[in-house]
């Protein structure tokens, strides 16, 4: 039997229109949501991702700025814009598209921005806040990928074993302690874990976020798992393809998420979420 599909178009436009609901409730009352991206270099993807969030900005009825900087910008320089964005009133959310060049430190351009406009959720602070489950931005690709669990009732993760194929600051690490924070018991495995197998055939949830074709096989699954796709890779002819052998897997699984069309939507649609909490933590500052 083949695997239901959790579709990222279908959850996000969902997602997105109580957005906009949100974002018109706040604007009637004075303050527009406002978002701040800066893409610095001409890397191609980067261009169509922050081009995709300005849209979806539009879309919601957010106030956008999009800053793009040649590719020799200096640190400081980009340093001194995110100490200017900070300190602007229309702007609640920043993010520095990545990568960034490989003359600019990314830990320090992240730490440089403020912790209550970090809507990537990329900051120390948000990953401890996270760590403890205290208020802070979630990082958006996992904090999507929980709310694709949600949407097939998998809310409250107790009695689940979920595994982690990654450990990255932006994906793996975060992912877990959501899954962590849900009641799920959690495994994180990487390139050191001995066998990556033994470990998925145990799982009720896998995550696979490495960045490498063909990483989870449907024999690494057992039935009825249910298999998020993270990646986001180029297969021989060119096309696109997660980290999960996709038509394997769908044999095997409960549910999936395709690529495209599942977690990479749902990025994007997290990042409104966090930018209209952090407009509405604003406004809720001042009454
Ligand atoms: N500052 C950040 N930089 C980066 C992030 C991030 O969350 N914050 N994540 C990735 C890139 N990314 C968002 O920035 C992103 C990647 C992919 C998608 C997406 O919707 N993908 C589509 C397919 C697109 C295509 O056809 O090429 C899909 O999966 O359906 C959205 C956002 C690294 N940098």
């Amino acid at each position: 039997m083949s695997a239901q599909l959790i579709d990222g178009n279908a959850l996000s436009k969902q997602l997105r229109a109580e957005v906009a609901q949100r974002a018109a409730a706040l604007t009637a009352r004075g303050l527009k949501p406002g978002l701040a991206v800066i893409l610095v270099g001409d890397n191609p993807a980067s261009a169509v991702y922050v081009r995709n969030k300005v849209k979806a900005c539009e879309d919601v009825g957010f106030h956008s700025v999009l800053e793009k900087y040649e590719a020799t910008l200096s640190e400081a320089d980009l340093l001194a814009r995110i100490d200017a964005l900070n300190n602007d009133p229309a702007i609640h959310g920043i993010l520095v598209q990545l990568p960034l060049p490989k003359h600019i430190d990314d830990h320090k351009v992240i730490e440089a921005i403020s912790p209550l406009k970090d809507v990537d959720g990329f900051h120390v602070a948000s990953a401890g806040a996270l760590m403890v489950g205290e208020v802070g931005f979630k990082a958006c690709t996992p904090y999507g990928c929980m709310k694709m669990l949600e949407s097939i009732g998998l809310k409250d993760l107790r009695g689940k074993h979920a595994v982690v194929i990654g450990r990255s600051n932006i994906v793996g690490k975060p992912m877990a302690m959501m899954l962590l924070a849900a009641n799920a018991t959690v495994t994180i495995t990487h390139s050191g874990t001995a066998d990556l197998a033994a470990m998925t055939r145990q799982a009720d949830i896998v995550v696979a976020a490495v960045g490498k074709r063909n990483v989870l096989t449907a024999d690494m699954i057992k039935p009825g798992a249910v298999v998020i796709d993270v990646g986001m890779n180029r297969n021989d002819e060119g096309k696109l393809c997660g980290d999960v052998d996709f038509d394997g897997c769908r044999e095997v699984a409960s549910h999936i998420t395709p690529v495209p069309g599942g977690v990479g939507p749902m990025t994007i649609t997290m990042l409104l979420v966090n930018t209209m909490e952090a407009a509405e933590r604003v406004a809720a500052a001042a009454v």
